[in-house]
């Protein structure tokens, strides 16, 4: 199968960032994919954290999951949707989901962000926990032969989510990695994730400068079993697409069986 890791710019107008996550759509199918990811915050990224409690949908209504539905059955593609903000059970909260779409333009699988991201350098700081409810089950799903598992950005620092997905083809991480964190730590984490899983990488990612100041590191990228990069997106608007195969998954598993040395 042919995947695409679709990476955007997103601003705070939803209905540009869902006309320009259409168009990176098109473009993986023209290019063969038959399944994409969108970034983290591909609908949105707002000026201020109560944008995503404006823009927040119920499962199954508006216009984000309507127009991912509608890409899903016309391209005849799977897609994982990014993330996008879904209303929470706790007042002025949301959760930051991805909801993955099949060909026939259902939603298959929902994934809450479990790990939420703070940082401060001084200079830089982020606190997700203002305005998201974290998430609780780690999900996986199947797209035809492969068994994909599900995390979001900041989840790419704790393995242990990654394990409970043991054993799948692919892992998908969307994110808004930031500029300062990404170029020190995100193909680092992304190519340990791959080796120690022994799996396929999908790593969607908002990359360039934001209408809100905002800078996000990019290098969408897709990573092989062996912590190869096969593609990559350093900046801007692109898709990176790559072939998963499986005789490759094999291959590394049957000469390196670490998978079925684990002891813990
Ligand atoms: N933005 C995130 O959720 C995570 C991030 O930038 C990092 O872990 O670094």
């Amino acid at each position: 199968m042919k995947i695409a890791a679709c990476q955007m710019v997103s601003g705070p107008d939803l209905g540009a960032n869902l006309v320009a996550a259409s168009r990176l759509l098109e473009s993986a199918v023209a290019q063969g994919a038959q399944l994409a990811a969108l970034p983290e915050y591909f609908c949105l990224m707002g000026h201020h954290d109560s944008d995503k409690l404006a823009y927040a949908e119920t499962l199954g209504h508006g216009p984000i999951q309507a127009m991912l539905s509608r890409a899903a059955r016309e391209l005849r593609l799977w897609i994982i949707g990014g993330t996008l903000p879904i209303k929470a059970d706790t007042p002025d909260r949301v959760r930051n989901t991805t909801l993955v779409f099949s060909p026939s333009g259902e939603v298959v699988a929902r994934y809450d962000k479990i790990h939420l991201f703070a940082y401060d350098n001084g200079r830089e700081s982020y606190d997700e926990a203002r305005v998201l409810e974290p998430g609780t089950q780690p999900t996986a799903f199947d797209a035809e032969q492969l068994r994909v598992g599900l995390s979001v950005c900041y989840d790419l620092r704790f393995p242990e989510l990654y394990r409970a997905y043991n054993p799948c083809e692919l892992l998908a991480v969307p994110a808004a990695f930031t500029y300062t964190t990404g170029e020190k730590h995100w193909e680092l984490l992304l190519r340990a994730r791959a080796v120690e899983n022994q799996c396929y990488v999908i790593a969607p990612a908002q990359g360039g400068k934001h209408e809100n100041d905002r800078r996000t590191w990019g290098h969408s990228m897709i990573v092989d079993p062996w912590g190869e990069v096969l593609a990559v997106v350093p900046e801007g608007e692109g898709v990176a697409c790559a072939d998963i195969d499986p005789a490759r998954l094999a291959q590394v598993r049957q000469q390196l069986p670490a998978l079925a040395h684990r002891k813990l």
